[in-house]
């Protein structure tokens, strides 16, 4: 086996436990002011309505129903965020990461007032929280980056958030046509500042893609820790 092949099954393996223990729900923020202390890594889970943020925190997490999914756009109205269980969070035992799901954007069926607090909400905590260390930016297979994703990735850039983007659902198209869509994605972020060049292609309802995004998150905590 060479050497990057046993480094990624490491990675695999330590991503299957960061998750393989109880992760329960702590807090539901409505606006900045209700944030958490700042202490814990965050990762938050951002994209358009509906394209499967709270379902894929689910499935990388292995517990249905933890994160409240929906067939209706606008399910997720708040900041959740998510810890893995056993930490008291008194100084000293606070987790070691915390997985933040978002409110989409881009829905346009709720009250215009409803809509302009989620977005200023998304966006305010996107650009100023400073223990967020990186965005996974979800994207819907069948539909490819969108103008308002632009917008989030032109924010994400100017505030220099670093970001991944991980296509969802791609049980929902041809496997043939899942590398393509891969390859053009990066193309289309190759020149973005803050983007992570690898693309992830994931499925909640097929598993697939699960283990390589944990794997980038169990990297990631690595390198933070240095
Ligand atoms: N086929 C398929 N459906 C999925 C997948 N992931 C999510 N869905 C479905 O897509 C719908 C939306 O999923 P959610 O996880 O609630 O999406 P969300 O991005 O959290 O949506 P909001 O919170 O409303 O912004 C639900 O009906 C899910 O069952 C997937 O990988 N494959
Ligand atoms: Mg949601």
């Amino acid at each position: 086996m060479s050497e990057t092949q046993q480094n990624t099954n490491r990675l695999i393996e330590k991503g299957r436990m960061l998750f393989a223990q109880g992760w329960v729900f702590i807090r539901g923020v409505p606006a900045m002011k209700f944030l958490p202390p700042e202490g814990p890594l965050e990762i938050a889970f951002a994209g358009r309505s509906n394209v499967g943020k709270s379902s894929l925190i689910n499935a990388i997490i292995g517990q249905k129903g933890l994160a409240r999914t929906s067939n209706t756009p606008g399910r997720t109205q708040e900041l959740n965020y998510f810890v893995p269980d056993g930490h008291s969070g008194e100084d000293g035992d606070l987790p070691p990461l915390a997985v933040v799901d978002m409110p989409g954007y881009g829905f346009a069926e709720a009250p215009k007032e409803q809509v302009d607090a989620w977005t200023r909400l998304v966006f305010d905590y996107l650009r100023g929280r400073t223990t967020l260390k990186r965005v996974y930016l979800l994207i819907d297979a069948r539909h490819g980056v969108k103008k308002n994703d632009a917008e989030v990735l032109d924010l994400l850039d100017r505030a220099a958030v670093s970001y991944q983007i991980v296509l969802t659902k791609i049980d929902k198209i041809k496997p043939a046509g899942v590398p393509r869509l891969i390859e053009e994605t990066a193309q289309a972020i190759r020149k973005r500042a803050a983007a992570y060049p690898e693309i992830l292609a994931t499925s909640s309802e097929k598993g697939g893609g699960l283990d390589e995004l944990r794997a980038a998150i169990a990297q990631l905590l690595e390198e933070q820790r240095k």
